[in-house]
C-alpha cells in the first residue's frame, strides 16, 4: 500500500494535500525520521522536533522558490525527506551518500549550506535584500533554534535586520535545549517569554496576527499602549525592531500553518517564536535528548546500549580525565566549552568542579577572550574546542590571546577528518592556520599516552599551547596514570632505517611507521609542529637523501610546509615529499576509508613514498611488523 509519506516527492505535491492530512502525514514522516536515523545513525532529537515546522513551512511557502535557510542545518532530514531524497536517506552521512546538513549541492532546496550555528539570519538578510534589489516578490525564512540564537553572529544579524527594509521572517525554534541544556541570559529570558503571561495557546495566536499590519505601526501602538500600562513590555525582538509573534506550538499543524499564513502576508521583519521538544515522539529522546541528539545505530525498540565490552577511550575521554586530574592537582585551571560540554569531554569535570566550569553557550569568539581575560588574572584557562569550531575565533585567538602571549591552553578536538559530519566539521586547518601566529606553540600526539603528556607540558608552558588530537580513538596506547610531561618542543627517532625519513606528526604516525617497515625508511614522532624540533630535523636531514612529512592536516601551509621552511632557512636543499590532506574540500564517509582515499593510510604512505623516492628505499619485509604499537 502506498503510504502519503511516498506520494511527496516534491514540495509541490504536499501543497495538494487537504490540512486534514497533514497530521498522518507528520506521524508518516517522524516515523521515517526514526527508522532511517536508527540505521544509520545521524542527528535525531532535532529532526524529531521539526516534523511539523517542516511540514508546516513547505506548505505554506512556495519553496524553492521561497528560501528556507535551516540553522546549522542538523535538524533537516524532515526537509530531506519532503524535498525528494527520502530513498536516498538510507546512505545519509556515508561516503557518497546524503550529506548530514544542506548542502547547495545536493538540492536546489538548500538553499544554503549550513552546519557552523548561528549563520542563517545573516544569510537570509542577504537572500530578502538581494530578492528585493532584483525586484522579486520572494520571501526569505531563517529557522534558528535557542542555542544558535545566543551566538554574538545571530546578535548581530538581527542588529542589522531589524532596521533593513527586508521581508525576512525568522522563526526561533525553541526547544529549550542546545546539544546539553542551554545556558545564559537569553535562555532564561526565553524561558520567562514562555511561562510569563506572553504565553498563549497556538489557535489564539493565530487570530492575534489574522489583521495585517505593518510592523512599525505595530510597534508604535505597542508602544502607546506600554506608555499606558495596558500591555506587557515589549520582547527584546521587538526592540531590535521585529514584528513579534509567539510563543506558539511548533508541533500543532493547526497553529502553525494559520500563524505563517498570515506572517507571510507582513512586510518587514518578522519574527515567530514556536516551542517544539527535542526528541517528539519517541519517548527514549524525549526523556534523554542529550544521549539522542546524535546518537550512532540502534534499535528504536530498545534504544541506546552499552557496548558489551568496553572500547578503547577515546582521545576526548583521555582529555577528560586528564583535565580533572590537572584541575585537582591545580586549583588554577578553568575549564571552558562554547557548547560542547559532552563533545569536548567536560561533563565529569562539571560534576567534580563546578565553579571552575564554564560554558559559555555557542560563543567561540567570547570563549577565547574570556580565557584571556582569565589569564591575565593568574588563571591558566583550558579552552576545550573543535579544531573546526576555533576557526570562528581567529581574531580572538591572535589578538586577546596570542599578541599578550597569555598562558591559555587549546585543547583542540577533531583535528583532521571527523567521518560523517564531512567537510564542514574537518579539523584540517588548525596546523596551518596557528602556525602562522607568533607566541602559539602546537602539539601533535601520536598517541593516547603521548596526548595526556602533551597536554601536561601545554599546562606547564607560560603561553598560547594549542594541542591537536582527532576524533575517536587511536591505537589504544596504555596511559600512564600521572601528570608527567614530556619536553617541550622534542621530537624522537622511532625507526632507524636509510635513506629516507619520514616525519610524522601526529596519530598518523602509526600507519608511517607501518610502510616504513616495507621500505626501511627511517621514522621520526616529531610531536610538534610548532616549535619544530631543529636539532633532530638537522640530524635527519643530514643523515638522509629525502624527507617525508605526514599530518592528518592540510598540506598546504601544515607541518611539512614547516619542515620545508626550516631547511631552506638553514641553507639545506632535499628533495620532499609532503603527504597530508589535498587542497579540496574532503565529503563526509567512513574516515578511515576517507584516509585511504587521501593515501593516509600504510598502504597509501607506501605508494607515495615507492613512487617519489623508490630507488632510495629498500623493501625489506612482507609484514606489517609496527614498531611501538
Ligand atoms: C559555531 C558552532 N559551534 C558549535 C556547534 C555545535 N552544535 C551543533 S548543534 C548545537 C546546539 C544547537 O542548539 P539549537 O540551535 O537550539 O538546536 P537544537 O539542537 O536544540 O535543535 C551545537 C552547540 C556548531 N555546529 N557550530
Ligand atoms: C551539528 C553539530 O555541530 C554537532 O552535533 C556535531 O555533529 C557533533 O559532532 P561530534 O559527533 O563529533 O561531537
Ligand atoms: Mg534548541
Amino acid at each position: 500500500m502506498t503510504t502519503l509519506l511516498q506520494t511527496i516527492d516534491d514540495p509541490a505535491q504536499l501543497r495538494q494535500l487537504p490540512r486534514s492530512q497533514l497530521e498522518p502525514l507528520a506521524a508518516e514522516l517522524r516515523a521515517y525520521v526514526l527508522d532511517s536515523v536508527s540505521k544509520t545513525g545521524g542527528h535525531l532529537s532535532s529532526n524529531l522536533g521539526t516534523v511539523e515546522l517542516t511540514i508546516a513551512l513547505h506548505y505554506v511557502f512556495n519553496t524553492p522558490y521561497d528560501r528556507i535557510v535551516w540553522d546549522v542545518g542538523h535538524q533537516t532530514y524532515p526537509h530531506k525527506i519532503l524535498t525528494g531524497r527520502r530513498e536516498r536517506m538510507h546512505t545519509l552521512r556515508q561516503l557518497g551518500g546524503l550529506a548530514g546538513f544542506p548542502a547547495r549541492a545536493e538540492s536546489e532546496y538548500d538553499t544554503f549550506g549550513t552546519a557552523h550555528s548561528s549563520t542563517s539570519i545573516s544569510a537570509a538578510l542577504g537572500m530578502a535584500l538581494a530578492a528585493k534589489l532584483k525586484g522579486e516578490p520572494r520571501k526569505a525564512i531563517a529557522v534558528i533554534g535557542d542555542g544558535a540564537m545566543t551566538a554574538g553572529m545571530a546578535f548581530e544579524a538581527l542588529n542589522n535586520a531589524g532596521v533593513a527594509d527586508a521581508d525576512l521572517l525568522v522563526i526561533l525554534n525553541d526547544n529549550d535545549m542546545s546539544i546539553s541544556p542551554p545556558v545564559g541570559a537569553l535562555n532564561r529570558y526565553l524561558a520567562q517569554l514562555m511561562s510569563g503571561r506572553f504565553y498563549a495557546a497556538g489557535k489564539d495566536i493565530a487570530k492575534k496576527v489574522l489583521h495585517v499590519a505593518p510592523p512599525l505601526f505595530e510597534l508604535a501602538k505597542r508602544l502607546e499602549e506600554h506608555a499606558k500600562g495596558m500591555v506587557v513590555p515589549a520582547t527584546l525582538f521587538e526592540k531590535f525592531g521585529f514584528n513579534y509573534v509567539g510563543p506558539i506550538d511548533g508541533h500543532d499543524l493547526e497553529s502553525l500553518i494559520p500563524t505563517l499564513e498570515n506572517m507571510k502576508q507582513l512586510k518587514g521583519p518578522q519574527f515567530l517564536h514556536v516551542v517544539t521538544k527535542k526528541g517528539q515522539g519517541y519517548k527514549l529522546a524525549e526523556a534523554d535528548p542529550v544521549a539522542y541528539h546524535g546518537p550512532g545505530k540502534f534499535d528504536p525498540a530498545v534504544g541506546l546500549t552499552k557496548p558489551a565490552t568496553p572500547p578503547k577511550p577515546t582521545f576526548t575521554q583521555v582529555f577528560g580525565q586528564w583535565l580533572c586530574d590537572m584541575g585537582a592537582k591545580d586549583a588554577r585551571l578553568v575549564g571552558i566549552t562554547p557548547a560542547m560540554r559532552e563533545g569536548s569531554g567536560l561533563v565529569e569535570f562539571e560534576k567534580r568542579f563546578p565553579e571552575r566550569y564554564y560554558d559559555v553557550g555557542i560563543a567561540e569568539q567570547h570563549a577565547v577572550t574570556f580565557a584571556a581575560g582569565m589569564a591575565t588574572e593568574g588563571l591558566k584557562p583550558v579552552v576545550a574546542i573543535y579544531s573546526t569550531f576555533l576557526q570562528r575565533a581567529y581574531d580572538q585567538l591572535i589578538h586577546d590571546v596570542a599578541l599578550q602571549n597569555l598562558p591559555v591552553v587549546f585543547a583542540l578536538d577533531r583535528a583532521g577528518l571527523v567521518g560523517a559530519d564531512g567537510p564542514t566539521h574537518a579539523g584540517a586547518y588548525d596546523i596551518a592556520y596557528l602556525r602562522c601566529i607568533p607566541n602559539v606553540s602546537i602539539a601533535c600526539p601520536a598517541d593516547e599516552n603521548e596526548c595526556r603528556k602533551l597536554l601536561t607540558t601545554a599546562f606547564e608552558e607560560n603561553h598560547p599551547v594549542a594541542v591537536r588530537y582527532p576524533r575517536g580513538s587511536g591505537v589504544g596506547a596504555a596511559i600512564e596514570p600521572g601528570l608527567a610531561p614530556l619536553p617541550f618542543g622534542k621530537g624522537e627517532v622511532r625507526r632507524t632505517g636509510k635513506r629516507v625519513a619520514v616525519l610524522a606528526f601526529g596519530t598518523l604516525l602509526y600507519p608511517a611507521l607501518a610502510a616504513a617497515e616495507k621500505l626501511n625508511c627511517t621514522v621520526a614522532n616529531m610531536r610538534w609542529a610548532k616549535p619544530l624540533d631543529l636539532e633532530l630535523l638537522l640530524q635527519l636531514a643530514k643523515e638522509h637523501d629525502a624527507i617525508v612529512t605526514v599530518e592528518e592536516g592540510a598540506v598546504m601551509g601544515g607541518a611539512g610546509s614547516a619542515v620545508g621552511e626550516a631547511l631552506q632557512a638553514h641553507g639545506i636543499a632535499k628533495p620532499m615529499l609532503q603527504l597530508g590532506l589535498r587542497d579540496e574540500f574532503i565529503p563526509h564517509g567512513d574516515p578511515a576509508k576517507l584516509l585511504a582515499l587521501q593515501g593516509l593510510d600504510a598502504a597509501g604512505i607506501e605508494a607515495s613514498i615507492t613512487a617519489r623516492f623508490g630507488e632510495l628505499t629498500e623493501r625489506i619485509a612482507p609484514s606489517l611488523k609496527v614498531v611501538g604499537s
